[in-house]
């Protein structure tokens, strides 16, 4: 039998279907596992930068919240010895300034607020709601505070040279070198990047101003006083909205109703509290949104429609008001929540005032209507230029109320402070050759002082309804087309409300308050009478308030320093604010860009932002901004460097400086530039990019201005 043949076969190779499948799915297994791994890396990183991010947002970081400390009442007054005149360092609207010393022998600063209102409550909770929720550098550290009965104390770190007002302003003051100066610039940046970019949300601080930066011992400036601050929180229909509600519907105790969704406020109701966790409360406070818009509607309408019904009121309703000695007719978005104080303290809210024709009202003499409607054509959309680049609150309603202050009859100081004045002008005429006489004998100078003197004090002078005519003419012809165009803006939110529509608040109502006050606690009294002797000052967040006056530093001669030169808060509040704040628009970061654009050239001028000055031949020059504008314009920036620097100043970064401030000033927000753009710039780190300066064409001469030149060239010829 044949056998089969043994054949041997090698073993069948897998098919090459299997090999392929297997080394796919090693691809996508590996493959898979990259991604995996790439994703946890994602994942950890993303963990790993929020945790970073979340370090810089203070505010609401929940995880580590700051502490505040509650002070006995007892130990602050022990720390100032009694609250004792000679430890006063210094006072604001709200309050007193005290330094004083802890038992541990630690320096600080103690400010007692002088009276209970709700708006002084709201200031109170604001600043211990955001600034002890803040810790930088760059800012004033809050320590802590003292809640008892109506007493309401904060306390802060101390600054040993006190503020930039006073060190730029103040009596005796050593002129800044022009490194501190440029220092101080940078801090304020820094310390605007750290509220803008640093916290989250963002804080808008609202109130940038030469008082509210402080200055440490090496002269380093800190930013202070957040009483009108905003913390920035995403609200809705896109819009930003702001959260300083915080005291919406407190009582002056701190009591909240019950529809309030806000956080604890430090007031009676937590007296057993020790310690009040803040962070915790922005955080509360920023997600009851609804209500606040609510809220902020009615803000809107009432203080915007007394805000432009007090800046239409005559001068004679304005010294009616003070020769009464009518007070305290504040309107404030603090006190919307309480009718009843609406009613008792308040102006009541007039329907009537729509429609006024506010060019009229403030143009008496018809045709110097038409004068302006001519006006108004040569410079068109230039209005805005030839303010004081405050927008809605201009150098005529400043120089308005503090003419109708003045000439109150019952006022002592005012025969005084005339006197005064008359005196500096013969001292002038004495002891200045240089001042040309001719121009004196014409009057120039009474010009403007005529127009802060009582009329019937002045009845017999001669000309003096033209002089005043005249300075009116000149005020008008620089405001006329925006107080048109306020009236415009009134009536289009007045229709708005009518409709029902919610438009958020813009904080308007602070501003016109006049008002006196009477109550002075203890030692002040002395302190206070001591103030009268030296003039009012008039603050947009808490009305007229006394203080000593500085006396004017500028190489020129400042006519109005005896009163003009103390009312800090009041020029930098007026002249600081941006045009779209005071008008229609939101407090946003572009706001405070506005302010801090002002406020360096005020630093790099050592002058007021609005500084009237003895001769009308200087008038062009009393708006810092519209002068830097024009100097911008005709290419001679440097002229507005501070004279007491004495050319010892680095001119490559003082026009850097101005040519910045001049694009922070740009009217529309959006085109300023943000703040790490800004701080970038000021570290060299940037070169200044050329931001669409919104120049306009030198300013006309004024008719005062053409006047007296004309007849003073006349004379002298
Ligand atoms: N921490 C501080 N250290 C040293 N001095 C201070 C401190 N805080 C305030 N001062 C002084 O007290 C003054 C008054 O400060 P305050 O904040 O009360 O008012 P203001 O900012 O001048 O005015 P307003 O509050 O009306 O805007 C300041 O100008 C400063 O000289």
């Amino acid at each position: 039998m044949p056998s089969r043949p043994f054949s041997f076969s090698p073993k069948p190779s897998p098919p090459s279907f299997f090999t392929k499948t297997s080394v796919l799915f090693l691809a996508l297994t590996i493959s898979a596992s990259v991604v995996i791994f790439c994703s946890i890396l994602y994942f950890l990183y993303h963990i790993w930068n929020s945790l970073v991010h979340r370090a810089k947002t203070i505010p609401f970081d929940a995880s580590a919240p700051l502490k505040l400390q509650r002070f006995s009442y007892k130990d602050l007054k022990q720390a100032t010895n009694g609250f004792d005149i000679s430890n006063v360092i210094g006072k604001g609207g709200s309050g007193t300034v005290f330094r004083g010393i802890l038992k541990d022998g630690k320096l600080i600063a103690i400010k007692r607020l002088d009276s209970l209102s709700l708006q002084s409550e709201r200031e109170f909770q604001n600043e211990l709601q955001t600034l002890g929720g803040l810790r930088s550098p760059f800012l004033v550290t809050l320590l802590g505070y003292s809640v008892e009965k109506s007493k309401r104390v904060l306390v802060y770190e101390y600054m040993p040279n006190r503020s930039l007002q006073e060190s730029l302003f103040g009596e005796g003051c050593v002129s800044l070198s022009w490194e501190r100066r440029f220092c101080i610039i940078l801090d304020i940046a820094r310390a605007l990047e750290f509220l803008h970019l640093g916290c989250d949300p963002p804080v808008i601080h609202g109130d940038i101003k030469p008082s509210n930066v402080l200055l440490d011992a090496e002269c380093r400036g800190k930013i202070s006083d957040f009483g009108l601050s905003r913390i920035k929180v995403e609200g809705e229909f896109g819009m930003d909205l702001f959260s300083q509600d915080l005291g919406k519907s407190q009582d002056l105790s701190g009591n909240l109703t019950a529809e309030t969704q806000t956080p604890p406020v430090i007031g009676t109701p937590v007296e057993s509290v020790n310690e009040v966790d803040f962070a915790l409360a922005l955080q509360a406070s920023s997600s009851s949104k609804n209500s606040r818009t609510c809220f902020n509607v009615r803000a809107l309408n009432l203080n915007s429609m007394n805000y432009n019904a007090n800046i239409i009121a005559s001068e004679s309703e304005i010294r009616s008001v003070n020769s009464n000695n009518a007070k305290g007719k504040e309107i404030s978005t603090l006190d919307i929540g309480g009718d009843d104080c609406w009613n008792s303290k308040f102006v009541p809210y007039d329907d009537e005032f729509s429609s006024i024709d506010y060019s009229k009202e403030l143009s008496p003499n018809a045709s110097l209507v038409d004068d302006e409607k001519e006006n108004g054509k040569q410079w068109g959309k230039d209005w805005w230029w030839r303010q004081d680049g405050s927008g809605e609150l201009c150098s005529k309603d400043y120089v308005k109320e503090w003419i109708g202050s003045q000439i109150c009859a019952s006022k002592p100081t005012w025969d005084d402070g005339k006197k005064n004045i008359h005196e500096k002008v013969v001292e002038l005429e004495n002891s200045d050759p240089t001042i040309d006489k001719a121009n004196d004998a014409n009057g120039s100078q009474l010009q403007l002082f005529d127009n802060v003197v009582d009329k019937k004090e002045l009845k017999g002078k001669k000309n003096q309804k033209n002089k005043q005519r005249k300075m009116q003419e000149w005020w008008k012809e620089e405001h006329v087309a925006e107080l048109s165009k306020k009236g415009r803006k009134l009536k289009t939110f007045q229709s708005k409300w009518k409709k029902g529509l919610k438009v958020p608040h813009f904080d308007l109502g602070r501003r016109f308050y006049i008002s006196k006050r009477k109550k002075n606690f203890g030692g002040e009294k002395d302190l206070e009478n001591e103030c009268d002797q030296n003039g009012g000052e008039f603050s947009f967040r808490r009305g007229w308030r006394k203080k000593k006056s500085t006396h004017s530093v500028g190489s020129d001669i400042d006519l109005f320093s005896h009163e003009l030169s103390s009312t800090t808060s009041m020029r930098g509040t007026l002249c600081y604010v941006a045009p779209e704040y005071g008008g229609c628009g939101f407090l946003m970061e572009k706001a405070d860009i506005y302010s801090f654009g002002v406020l360096i050239l005020v630093i790099v001028s050592g002058r007021r932002p609005l500084h009237v000055l003895a001769s009308p031949m200087k008038l062009e020059k009393a708006n810092l901004i519209s002068w830097s504008r024009h100097l911008a314009h005709v290419g001679n920036i440097l002229e507005l460097v501070d004279e007491r620097l004495k050319y010892d100043y680095n001119k490559e970064q003082a026009s850097m400086c101005i040519n910045l401030a001049l694009t922070c000033l740009q009217k529309i927000p959006e085109l300023r530039p943000d703040i790490g753009v800004i701080v970038k710039i000021l570290k060299g780190e940037m070169d200044l990019p050329s931001f669409p300066f919104q120049f306009s064409p030198s300013p006309p001469p004024s008719k005062l201005y053409t006047r007296s030149r004309r007849k003073q060239k006349g004379s002298v010829e």
